[in-house]
């Protein structure tokens, strides 16, 4: 890697990001941060460079360490892609045949399984299963502990809650929420609240 590398957003989840590098290569590869504020609380010792621009992007490797889908989006939408990285924690278990998109993490004990295809911008928490043939959608969030059996797809920013189950071949839609701890045993059309065992529909936006 030969450029130093910038952390966009600066708090619980970018440590966990910045975290899952140390213990890969026993040194932090991000040296800034960019945030809409300097931040008092900086346990990563990094340089403040301002909000992100198009000039910070071309000096630097770049991630975007926020875990809101919205946000992310809108910041990963915003820049070109060339230096942008993608991060998977070295306790991970990621199939030759799994595709990551950039600018997604992997986080720590999580397993991807074959051919499972992750998009742009994703979060894969710590000690998810992603199993055989998932499609996870662009700027999704799995949250810790969930399990995505075989041939499950997860539609465009939808959050997965902690120790939620998706039983397999099940399709979930675009923005969906589904609550921790959630057990989905049918298809969730796109922008709903689903919650409980078995998931129930709680609301839909329009
Ligand atoms: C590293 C990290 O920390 S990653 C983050 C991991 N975090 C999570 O996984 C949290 C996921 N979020 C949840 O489970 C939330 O409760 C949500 C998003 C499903 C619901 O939030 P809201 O939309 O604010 O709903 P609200 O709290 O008003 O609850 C609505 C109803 O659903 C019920 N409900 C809410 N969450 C759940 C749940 N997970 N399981 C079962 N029932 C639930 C509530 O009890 C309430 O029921 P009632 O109407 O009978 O009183």
């Amino acid at each position: 890697m030969n450029k130093s590398s910038v952390i966009i957003g600066y708090s619980g989840h970018a440590y966990v990001i910045i975290d899952a590098l140390y213990s890969s290569d026993g040194k932090n590869i991000f040296t800034s941060y960019c945030d809409a504020e300097e931040k008092i609380h900086n346990p990563y010792q990094l340089n403040y460079l301002g909000e992100e621009s198009k000039e910070i992007i071309g000096k630097y490797n770049w991630f975007v360490g926020i875990g809101n889908n919205l946000i992310r989006e809108k910041i990963i939408s915003k820049f070109d892609h060339q230096n942008l990285l993608t991060i998977i924690h070295k306790t991970s278990i990621v199939s030759d045949k799994a595709m990551i998109g950039k600018g997604s993490f992997v986080s720590g004990n999580s397993t991807i399984n074959a051919l499972a295809n992750i998009g742009l911008g994703c979060i894969i928490n710590t000690g998810t299963i992603i199993e055989h043939e998932c499609h996870i959608g662009d700027f999704a969030h799995i949250a810790p502990g969930a399990v995505l059996a075989g041939n499950v797809s997860i539609g465009k920013r939808s959050f997965i809650g902690a120790n939620a189950t998706v039983i397999q071949g099940i399709n979930i839609g675009n923005d969906v929420v589904v609550g921790a701890g959630a057990v989905i045993i049918n298809d969730i059309p796109d922008k709903c609240t689903v919650v409980g065992n078995p998931g129930k529909i709680i609301k839909q936006t329009k």
